[in-house]
């Protein structure tokens, strides 16, 4: 199955008037290291330019302050969240014992949660429906750990088989990047995405897709919790608005991380009046 930009439409939350902030959805964002500032960035950045109630986000305190520079909307500190996007700028060799309680407390939560870059080792732990952002490295790492065996040039040749094979693996659904982006639901579902401009193919892009994607989940959480076979569906459809996002920042020129999360609103409101 291909998801298309009309599948993608419609899971676009779109507030009504009996909408407010906390209504609408609360993502929580534990993303951002000392070393990695920037990913929190982008993904809190996307998030809130693809449409959410609130973003809270729990870094350390540089991190904080770099995003609020960027984005005083966001809130700091613990409260009540929809969804949880987790691991974007960590790096799980450098993780220290509180960040590993904060991400655990997370994963415990029950609440619907992307995990990304740094987080991915911690998958197994997701107490709620969860969905993963690898790469290909990350990918071979992951099913690494799962005590499956391959390399990077087994999963660029047959990414499919492969992001299946670690969905069924490790209970999460799988949104495997690349050149080729696709989707692998719990029962192995797979579900293909339009290939986007090779000029994503730039540092920060996939925290941009992550931010996306945990504005989709804490905007569906209810409907993640009642039927979590819709969080593939909300995989592929970021994945979609990322690649479209992308197309129109780029014009066929270059593009910064950035620039695509700058898109989104525009982006995404083509995608509503299609
Ligand atoms: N501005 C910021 O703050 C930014 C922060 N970022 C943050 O940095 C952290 C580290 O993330 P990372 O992806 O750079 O490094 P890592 O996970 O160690 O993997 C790298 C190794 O994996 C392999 N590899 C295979 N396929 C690959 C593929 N398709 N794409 C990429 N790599 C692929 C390849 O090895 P090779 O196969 O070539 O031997 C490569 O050497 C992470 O937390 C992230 O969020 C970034 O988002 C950038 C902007
Ligand atoms: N050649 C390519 N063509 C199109 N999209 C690509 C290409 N290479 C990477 N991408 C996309 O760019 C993003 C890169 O994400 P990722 O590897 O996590 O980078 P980063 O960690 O720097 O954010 C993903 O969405 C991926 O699908």
């Amino acid at each position: 199955m291909t998801w298309t930009e009309a599948d993608t439409a419609a899971r676009i939350a779109v507030p009504d008037a009996f909408a407010d902030k906390h209504r609408r959805g609360v993502l929580g964002a534990i993303t951002g290291s000392e070393r990695y500032p920037g990913a929190a960035v982008l993904g809190v950045e996307a998030a809130h330019r693809t449409g959410v109630g609130m973003v809270r986000l729990i870094a350390p305190r540089r991190v904080e302050d770099l995003v609020l520079a960027r984005r005083p909307e966001a809130v700091t500190g613990e409260g009540r969240v929809e969804a949880w996007l987790i691991g974007s700028g960590q790096d799980a060799r450098l993780r220290t014992a509180t960040l590993t309680a904060t991400l655990e407390a997370a994963l415990g939560s029950g609440a619907p949660i992307v995990i990304d870059a740094g987080a991915l080792d911690l998958a197994a732990d997701a107490a709620g429906a969860a969905v993963v952002t690898p790469h290909h490295g990350e990918l071979v790492r992951m099913l690494r750990q799962a005590g499956i065996e391959t390399d990077t040039e087994a999963v660029r040749h047959s990414p499919g088989h492969w992001a299946r094979t670690a969905a069924e693996a490790c209970g999460v659904v799988v949104l495997l990047k690349g050149a080729e982006t696709i989707v692998a639901a719990v029962d192995g579902t797979l579900i293909a995405v339009p290939p986007a401009t090779h000029w994503l193919a730039t540092a920060g892009s996939g925290d941009v897709l992550a931010g996306i994607l945990g504005a989709l989940v804490a905007t569906h959480a209810g409907e993640v919790h009642a039927d979590p076979s819709r969080l593939a569906e909300l995989a592929a459809s970021a994945a979609v608005v990322h690649g479209l996002a992308a197309e129109r920042a780029s014009g066929g020129g270059p593009i910064a991380a950035l620039d695509v999360a700058e898109a989104l609103p525009a982006t995404i409101a083509a995608l509503l009046e299609r």
